[in-house]
């Protein structure tokens, strides 16, 4: 424990009120006009902060979280794994195709495991999301592994494949369903029988997150696993057909479907198969890990549990060992802010709804679930409502709001972070009217925590994880489309002090993103950040030094 000392901060004086880091997730700077949802709404109060002296950008997405390219936009994982471990690490997007084109992927233990199992007669399955959204999957990546299956002459392949609409156009499904159909098509010869077998929408089927709700899962499972479910005879034919059926149906919200061959589902897993999650996100995919790996397993009733050898891209959880196989090492995040602050002593809170409340544990503590020190930290989770987020946009952000307050009257906490789920999942949803009152959500928030912690003498860091909110719509020729994506601009950093014990000025960093927040955070709290993190973005100015 001895590296995670934290050395005190000189010239510091302590205040009385906590620190309290606030991130709006999805609510970035857009581009000021009628698309950017953020601008559009009523925000008195973040207008007011943003025109404070400690404020300015920060760079959310690209290579600033630790993506391939800064053509990626940010996204919760990457953003809150940079804020909690306040440095940039390769990331899951980067790692795997690091993996794959490097071929170390197909020499891994687990992909020889596989080609046993499917050399002895077991299919292999993939399951996943099949866009190149690169959030929590890429289908290049996918088309790879399938490329590498019939290198090695694998008979028998099943894709269950997740319909996106979330992290790419709402209803691109085609575009991406097609090409990969033709693909399994065009590599079944020679005996080889590759198809499509499964899938539905991913907010329906399968990607449910953090518990929220587990039917999402047991759905998935009774298609991709049992079968079960609304018979095509090709995905294709199913995303036409619901489309056909509700004008207002969009990819990410549909149901599931099975593909079937001669009357019989074409993809049933079955004892001796292999199944590989191609995700390599770890929030929303972690329930089906569980679903295929634990024994003793009661969130539904799997009704048959198959015997499979089963993978994740990666390992989703390094404490709790979710799963215990994978084809990519995951970025090791050691050394975050929270395994400081406690070896510091410092007692802190963190608090969201279902949602988000990964965000700010499990993402924060760099992918690890579960308390770093129990005795010093109180986690807190407010149950998210089970709708799609248009229909009650202010979300649970009032109980959250409610814990807060308690939080920083209790006295016993000198750090609290927060999420407010709101500018993302509504943003999501891509509905303007939905969009600007989570926004306006948001802003009262703001309005009510403050006073609060002006009463207490603390400061407030105002952030977010990337932006979503800050782009509704993209019109292309006068035709609007709904933008449901997050998007790469930056977001908001603000620093409102409520004490006169220190003076702070801006520091410049270069290219300033994210992950700066962390070392900002420890200096408000007293201690130099630790060796290696992204610069403070703060100046602590010292008596007479002005
Ligand atoms: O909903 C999700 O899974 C992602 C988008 O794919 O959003 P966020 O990164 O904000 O959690
Ligand atoms: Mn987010
Ligand atoms: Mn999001």
């Amino acid at each position: 424990m001895s590296e995670l000392k934290l050395q005190p901060l000189s010239g510091y004086n302590d205040f009385p009120g906590p620190v309290v880091t606030i991130i709006m997730d999805g609510v970035g700077i857009g581009p000021q006009d009628d698309s950017d949802g953020v601008h559009m709404a009523y925000t008195p109060i973040l207008d007011e902060l943003l025109k404070g002296e400690l404020v300015t950008n920060l760079k959310a997405h690209g290579t600033a979280v630790g993506l391939p390219s800064d053509g990626d936009m940010g996204n919760s994982e990457v953003g809150h794994n940079a804020l909690g471990s306040g440095r940039i690490f390769s990331q899951g997007a980067k790692l795997v195709n690091e993996a794959l084109h490097s071929g170390d992927l197909f020499q891994g233990e687990s992909w020889r495991e596989i080609k046993k199992r499917t050399d002895n007669g077991g299919t292999l399955h993939f399951i996943g999301l099949v866009s190149d959204g690169n959030v929590h999957s890429h289908i290049e990546q996918l088309n790879i592994m399938l490329g590498q299956c019939e290198k090695e002459d694998v008979q028998n392949v099943r894709v269950h494949g997740l319909v996106d609409g979330r992290d790419v156009s709402p209803k691109s499904g085609l575009e991406y369903f097609g090409p990969l159909e033709e693909k399994l098509k065009s590599m079944s010869t020679n005996g080889r029988d590759y198809c499509i077998a499964s899938g539905g929408g991913r907010m329906t089927v399968t990607m449910d997150r953090y518990g929220a709700d587990w039917g999402i899962v047991e759905k998935g499972w009774k298609a991709h696993v049992l079968g079960e479910g609304r018979r095509f005879n090709t995905a294709c034919e199913a995303i036409q057909t619901f489309y056909k059926e509700d004008q207002a149906m969009i990819d990410q919200y549909m149901d599931s479907f099975v593909i079937e061959r001669d009357g019989e589902p074409v993809g049933c897993i079955e004892d001796g198969d292999s199944v590989i999650l191609f995700n390599f996100r770890g929030d929303r995919a972690i329930e089906l890990s569980q679903a295929f790996e634990e024994k003793d397993f009661t969130a539904f009733n799997r009704q048959r549990h198959p015997e499979v050898f089963f993978a994740g891209m990666m390992q989703y959880d390094g404490d709790a060992m979710i799963p215990k196989h994978y084809l990519v090492e995951p970025p090791a995040i050691a050394g975050t802010m929270g395994e400081y602050l406690c070896a510091a002593g410092v007692t802190s809170y963190a608090i969201s709804e279902t949602q988000k409340f990964g965000h700010v544990t499990y993402f924060w503590n760099g992918n690890k679930s579960g308390y770093i020190n129990e005795e010093l930290e109180k986690y807190v989770e407010i149950e998210s409502d089970k709708v799609t987020f248009d229909l009650r946009p202010w979300m649970k952000a009032s109980e959250i709001t409610d814990k807060v307050i308690d939080a920083i009257h209790s006295n016993k906490y000198k750090f609290i972070r927060l999420n407010y789920a709101n500018g993302d999942m509504v943003g999501h949803t891509g509905v303007p009217i939905s969009v600007r009152i989570a926004v306006e959500t948001v802003d009262l928030m703001l309005k009510r925590v403050l006073p609060v912690l002006e009463k207490a003498g603390g400061v407030a860091i105002i952030t977010a994880d990337h932006g979503n909110a800050d782009c509704m719509w993209t019109d292309k020729k006068g035709e609007r489309t709904a933008m449901v994506a997050h998007t790469r601009n930056p977001v908001p950093f603000i620093v409102k002090p409520y004490f006169n014990s220190n003076s702070y000025s801006l520091q410049h960093v270069e290219n300033a993103g994210l992950a700066s927040v962390a070392a900002t955070t420890i200096n408000l709290l007293g201690y130099e950040a630790p060796e290696g993190y992204e610069p403070s973005l703060l100046k602590l100015i010292l008596p007479g030094s002005r």
